[in-house]
């Protein structure tokens, strides 16, 4: 009843989150910096994760279940480099899917405060 679009209707509810992923890990599957992270990866089990995670960072109807930010990524030794290298990765995907810069802005800011449970050397 509001005419107030939220974040997750401007990306086109779960179908336009998945195109954002889809491209993320297109752009991840060609990039020699980070690839090696998930080399032994399930690639689905993380395309859905990460989907539900976004879905849910944007206010959308989802919950993420999955493990803690922390839990998933210690022991991976992520650089603050290669944290940097993943966002652009997931910046040159929004961008490819045509996701406004006002939009993009809002979800790495939401992004931002997860830095320090990622990056664990
Ligand atoms: C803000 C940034 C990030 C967010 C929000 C994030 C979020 C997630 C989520 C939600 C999952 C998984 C899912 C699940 O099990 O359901 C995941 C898995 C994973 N992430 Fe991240 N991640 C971020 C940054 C990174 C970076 C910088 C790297 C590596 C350089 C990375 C490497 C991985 C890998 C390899 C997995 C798969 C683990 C497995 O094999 O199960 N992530 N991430």
């Amino acid at each position: 009843s509001s005419t107030q679009l939220s974040l997750y209707q401007q990306l086109d509810g779960r179908a336009g989150l998945t195109r954002i992923v889809d491209s993320f890990i297109y752009q991840i599957g060609n990039d020699e910096q980070v690839l090696h992270y998930f080399e032994h990866s399930d690639i689905n089990h993380f395309r859905e994760g990460f989907i539900t995670h976004m879905c849910m960072l944007v206010e959308g109807p989802c919950t993420y279940e999955g493990d803690s930010m922390v839990d998933i990524h210690t022991g991976m030794h992520i650089t603050e480099k290669d944290f940097n290298r993943v966002v652009d990765l997931l910046v040159n995907a929004m961008q490819e899917q045509n996701i406004s810069q006002s939009i993009q802005n809002e979800i790495l800011s939401r992004m931002a405060p997860l830095r320090s449970e990622i990056i664990k050397i």
